[in-house]
């Protein structure tokens, strides 16, 4: 195995003092690092996705594991250090400066990629919405290792009837399957952040036939935007939804939260217009 300067020396070196603009909380435990690296499964030549590198911890498991990376960083003071990691292993580390908001990872690659990131909460929770979000569907990676706070991980794997669930949750399991793989204690970061950690892993399943994407993200906002009330209020204002329901025999007087991701898979596809059976 390539022998590697410890991460702090790296950090020491290059003067890669935590920015908390950039929500910089550093793992160094390269045990633990390795761990993250192993979720995706074996990744000897595959082609992997990083957003967030830093200084390289999560990068350099990855290389160990035999991964080819393309890693987005936006710091550029982790640049040299990352080159450094670069020449370790040649040929096998592509650095691209940016912001990962504003980059299509599928112009990156023209082979199926697996994504790892640890990020700051809200770029990790709008760049998981957006993955998730394309109406093309199994999408261009094939799967998705994130950390979030542990609270959000929550909401993402949460089931029907829980008070975590909600939009995200149907956003992650409606063609896809979403787990918390591992959890993260605070005091594992540099420097530690206020809340726990954990990592979800997402990997696409086959999409149920004759869904609108768009149509479920609009009855998921209105039956969501307001959980506390019954699904007859929230929805009104959804074209064809009641009788959706009444269609389905779901009583209008129950709470979003009570429905299943297949409920709302099955109103879904009686409001998308190019399949499934019209309202009225
Ligand atoms: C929580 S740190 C994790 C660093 C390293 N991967 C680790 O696990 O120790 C998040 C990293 O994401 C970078 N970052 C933050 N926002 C970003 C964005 N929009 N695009 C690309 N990188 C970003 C930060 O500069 C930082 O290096």
């Amino acid at each position: 195995m390539t022998d590697l300067p410890p991460l702090r020396e790296v950090i020491a070196r290059h003067g890669l003092s935590a920015s908390k603009a950039l929500g910089q909380n550093f793992l160094f435990d390269e045990q633990l690092l390795d761990r993250i690296a192993a979720i995706p499964g074996p990744l000897r030549d595959r082609a992997v996705l990083e957003v967030g590198p830093g200084p390289g911890g999560l990068t350099r498991a990855l290389l160990r594991a035999g991964a080819r990376v393309t890693a987005i960083e936006m710091d550029r003071r982790c640049l040299p250090a990352l080159a450094e990691l670069g020449e370790a292993f040649p040929g096998r580390l592509r650095v691209i400066e940016g912001d990962a908001l504003k980059i299509d990872p599928a112009g990156l690659f023209d082979e199926p990629y697996a994504i790892v990131a640890n990020l700051p909460y809200n770029v990790g929770t709008a760049l998981f919405t957006g993955w998730l979000s394309g109406e093309a569907w199994p999408p261009r990676w094939s799967s998705l290792t994130l950390m979030f706070q542990a609270e959000v991980a929550q909401r993402i794997v949460a089931q029907s009837g829980e008070d975590a669930f909600g939009r995200l949750a149907i956003l992650a399991q409606w063609r896809s399957q979403a787990r918390v793989a591992m959890k993260v204690h605070r005091s594992a970061f540099t420097p530690p952040p206020k809340v726990m950690s954990a990592i979800v892993h997402v990997t696409p399943q086959e999409a149920p036939a004759g869904v609108s994407m768009k149509v479920l993200a609009r009855l998921t906002e209105a039956a969501f935007g307001q959980r506390r009330k019954m699904l007859r209020q929230s929805l009104k204002g959804v074209a064809g939804a009641l009788d959706a329901l009444d269609g389905l025999g779901i009583d209008p007087q129950r709470r979003a939260e009570t429905l299943t991701v297949a409920d709302f898979v099955n109103l879904a596809r009686t409001l998308t217009p190019t399949a499934g059976t019209q309202p009225g």
